[in-house]
């Protein structure tokens, strides 16, 4: 041993006992990570007296070959290989007792194609780590290589405008309330009346699948007469998520296969089936011509903390290689948690071919998407027509912006919910290409549009005043300083 402590005669590296994850080679200050590599950074807090280093190397050890003590059957191994090595470790500015560590994966490590493989390995046990008070797993890169193992979305965001022949403008959609309880034939009736008005899509909630009140098939069928009604009503193509969540992967698929013989475009399911589940129905999607749209129910149980849990932009990234079409990805001014810079790293995640490091939005990697399609962002929650400059400004044209409460709860009905969200939107598109500063006028631009539409008059009326101004728990700890000129 050195004076570090550290084994320095290669010959006892392997005699039985206890090293330091360290000193079993999980830390290698000198690494220069492989553009073949994966990596991951992650937030830690060791325990008191736990020193940053030896908790990353145990970070970077328990997440690929390590154990708690050496084993000599490592030796049957490429092992100098296959350890994973943290090799940078940095305290987190302003948040004392915080370091982000960044940890390189060999490639070899990971089975090609499979989401559930990279989770297991990279979120698998670090994260009840005793030596960790807290852990969360802020960002990965993924190497081309691997990337193209992942068939991605099913449909993406050009071939979705061309199947649906809408350009130029976000789309518009809204969940149908009350999320439980509507018979078969009066949720039809909210779904056409939303269509009607003018939305693009309607859709299920969360937690509708097949419950006492409402079957499956009689929601299926019910909401397919009411897309159709509203499409041959508008002249438009209309769609429904027809939620196809259930309790088993077989039942998704007969469901599935339902919503496509009544000639739906896109399926729904939720977050919390599972990412195995989420692939098969990404390949099934794939297979018919079906786009798949994703909600992210059951993410804020571990997304939302910074001190521990994984950031929803590494959710976003394994979503996009397991390949779905839609995502939700926050809204920044509605009613759920949401940072708007933050929540801008996520869309630019769905949307980019390369997305560049950006350290103020969260972003610690650049990443090459090899190609992947782009996923259409959703913005859903707690969203009216007064913020439609905001979302608009925001998030720009490739997103869905989504209005439940906002269109449904609407004083008219919900067909004037409807064409206050529509006639809000084409009024703000038609501004900004005309050149306004809409983040600053976009209010006055609305009250003036309300003068001809009565629906956008008593929308606003409604709703122009609520705003959820809460702190925000997820902002980044990169804020950008004032360049000196
Ligand atoms: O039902 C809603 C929104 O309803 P409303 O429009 O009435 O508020 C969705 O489940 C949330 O958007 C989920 O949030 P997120 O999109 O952040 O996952
Ligand atoms: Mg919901």
């Amino acid at each position: 041993m050195d004076g570090t402590g550290q084994i320095m005669d290669s010959k006892k590296r392997y005699t039985a006992g206890v090293l330091k994850y360290a000193q079993m080679g999980y830390w290698d200050a000198d690494y220069v990570p492989k553009e073949t590599d994966v990596l991951a950074v992650f937030r830690i807090t060791p325990q008191d007296g736990v020193d940053a280093i030896e908790a990353a190397a145990a970070v970077a050890g328990e997440s690929s070959t390590a154990t708690w003590t050496v084993v000599w059957t490592d030796r049957l191994t490429a092992c100098d290989q296959y350890r994973a090595k943290a090799y940078r470790v940095d305290p987190v500015p302003n948040n004392p007792g915080q370091y982000f560590c960044w940890v390189a994966y060999d490639l070899s490590l990971f089975e090609e194609g499979s989401i559930a493989n990279v989770a297991a390995s990279i979120i698998g046990n670090v994260f009840s780590f005793k030596p960790l008070k807290a852990a969360r797993l802020e960002d990965m890169k993924f190497p081309v290589a691997f990337i193209k193992t992942f068939p991605g979305p099913p449909t993406g965001i050009i071939v979705e405008r061309e199947r649906l022949d809408k350009f130029g403008r976000p789309l518009l959609g809204a969940t149908t309330k009350p999320k439980l309880g509507l018979s078969g034939r009066n949720y039809g009736r909210v779904v056409y009346e939303g269509l009607k008005g003018g939305l693009d899509f309607m859709k299920d909630d969360e937690n509708i699948n097949s419950q006492p009140f409402m079957h499956w098939r009689d929601r299926f069928l019910f909401v397919m007469e009411a897309v159709q009604r509203a499409t041959a009503a508008t002249g438009e193509v209309k769609g429904h998520y027809l939620n196809v969540t259930a309790g088993t992967m077989e039942e998704m698929y007969r469901r599935a296969e339902f919503a496509r013989e009544l000639g739906s475009v896109v399926v729904m399911i939720d977050l919390v089936v599972g990412w195995t589940a989420i692939q098969s129905m990404s390949y099934w999607c794939r297979q018919n011509d079906m786009m798949l749209h994703m909600h992210r129910a059951g993410h804020g149980t571990y997304t939302r903390q910074k001190n521990h849990g994984v950031s929803f932009r590494v959710i976003a990234k394994w979503l996009r290689m397991c390949g779905v079409d839609h995502l939700h990805t926050g809204t920044a001014v509605g009613k759920l948690e949401g940072d708007p810079m933050t929540v801008q790293g996520y869309y630019n995640i769905c949307r980019d071919t390369q997305t560049k490091m950006d350290l103020p939005r969260g972003i610690f990697f650049d990443q090459d998407w090899g190609s992947l399609r782009k996923v259409m962002p959703v913005a859903s929650g707690g969203i009216h027509a007064g913020q439609m400059h905001q979302l608009l400004d925001l998030f720009g044209d490739d997103v869905v912006l989504q209005f439940g409460g906002g269109t449904i709860g609407h004083p008219q009905g919900i067909q004037a919910g409807a064409v206050a969200n529509r006639v809000a939107l084409e009024t703000m598109v038609l501004a900004r290409n005309e050149g306004r500063d809409i983040k600053n006028e976009g209010p006055e631009i609305l009250r003036e549009a309300a003068k001809w539409c009565t629906p956008l008059k008593a929308a606003l009326d409604t709703w122009g005043e609520i705003s959820f101004n809460y702190a925000s728990t997820d902002t980044s700890d990169f804020t950008p300083t004032a360049s000196v000129s």
